[in-house]
């Protein structure tokens, strides 16, 4: 349950008076997430979303809200931001900083068959083109450099297997270091439960909070090892040829995307399994949720390392025998 902070009625009334929304006619809170407090809201002109957002850095903020009324303003299903009377995005509301965002309809998908996999590669695709023209650039706080601290800050918690496959993925990964790789505006996130969908209907992508500068392969890879594996992290042949084909109508790929495609697995396969491991070892104080298992992306990475040969020929076009 993420509603840690508590609102009520006559409150939410005044911060609407901001706005020209119209009149506060419903709100609830909502159940799903983790980091933010968030609140389905209902005025009589539209239906909406309020984020209190209880762990940011506040100077971070304007850059999502301004990456989000960017990608919402060029048809990219991002729930765009609402300006008040005087065109502020960001607020603040209960000690908190704060923002409301249109309400996108749908739900996620837990088991994405191929037409999803299809609209979410499409969709990823477009928010990649449409992401190049957005002026503000911010580094991934989940780069390289995190992923050296986080496996220091591990020392003494991992079991010697978990070390060992750590330390050789770790240095495995600072051998490449792509030069020339397309770069830009990346979700970072876009696992099944950041989509919503109504039927085989993309029609949200939510959640745009790790959103940074980095490499565009390194989001489609985060975006297939969640969205085409199995329970087991088997990749699914037909959901990640339908991803890749839809994302490349979009923006073709690059021979040396190509060529980094098996590395790029790996390395958001690592970089999940050591958010986990972290979250595992070090949760944050208050928080109520449910941690996700880290042995899911061990299995991931373990299977990207085996399979090397294997998800060359998962590209589209390659040679499958
Ligand atoms: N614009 C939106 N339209 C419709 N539903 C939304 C919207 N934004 C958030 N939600 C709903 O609220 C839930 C929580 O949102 P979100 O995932 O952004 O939470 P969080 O706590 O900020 O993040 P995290 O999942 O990283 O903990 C979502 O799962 C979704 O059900
Ligand atoms: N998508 C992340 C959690 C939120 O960043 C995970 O599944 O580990």
């Amino acid at each position: 349950m993420s509603v840690y902070t508590r609102v009520e009625t006559e409150e939410l009334a005044a911060f609407l008076g901001r706005y020209d929304l119209g009149e506060l006619e419903d709100f609830r809170g909502i159940s799903a997430g983790i980091e933010n407090t968030n609140y389905y809201v209902t005025t009589s002109h539209q239906e909406l979303v309020l984020t209190l957002f209880e762990q940011f850095e506040e100077e971070e903020l304007p850059w999502f809200l301004e990456l989000l009324d960017f990608l919402a303003g060029r048809g990219v299903p991002a729930p765009a931001p609402l300006a008040d009377r005087e065109g502020a995005l960001l607020q603040r509301f209960k000690d908190r900083p704060a923002a409301l965002v249109r309400r996108l309809h749908g739900a996620s998908v837990d088991h994405p068959g191929v037409e999803h996999c299809r609209a979410i590669g499409a969709a990823l695709g477009h928010l990649h083109t449409a992401g190049r023209d957005f002026p503000r650039e911010r580094p991934n706080p989940r780069g390289p450099h995190w992923w050296r601290e986080t496996s220091r800050r591990l020392e003494g918690k991992l079991s010697d297997e978990d070390r060992q496959l750590l330390d050789a993925e770790l240095h495995f990964q600072s051998l490449f270091r792509f030069q020339d790789m397309p770069s830009g505006i990346v979700h970072a996130d876009l696992f099944r439960d950041n989509a919503l969908f109504e039927g085989t209907e993309l029609t949200g992508i939510i959640d745009f909070y790790y959103a940074c500068s980095d490499v565009l392969l390194y989001d489609v890879a985060i975006t297939v090892n969640d969205w085409c594996s199995d329970g087991e992290g088997a990749l699914d042949p037909e959901r990640v040829e339908a991803l890749l084909t839809a994302y490349g109508e979009q923006r073709p790929f690059s021979p040396i995307e190509r060529g980094a495609w098996p590395v790029m697995l790996r390395a958001a396969a690592l970089r999940f399994w050591l958010s986990r491991l972290n979250d595992l070892h070090f949760p944050r104080a208050g928080e109520l949720t449910h941690t996700k298992d880290p042995d899911t992306f061990k299995r991931i990475l373990q299977r990207r390392i085996r399979e090397e040969r294997a998800l060359r020929r998962l590209w589209p076009g390659a040679k499958r025998a």
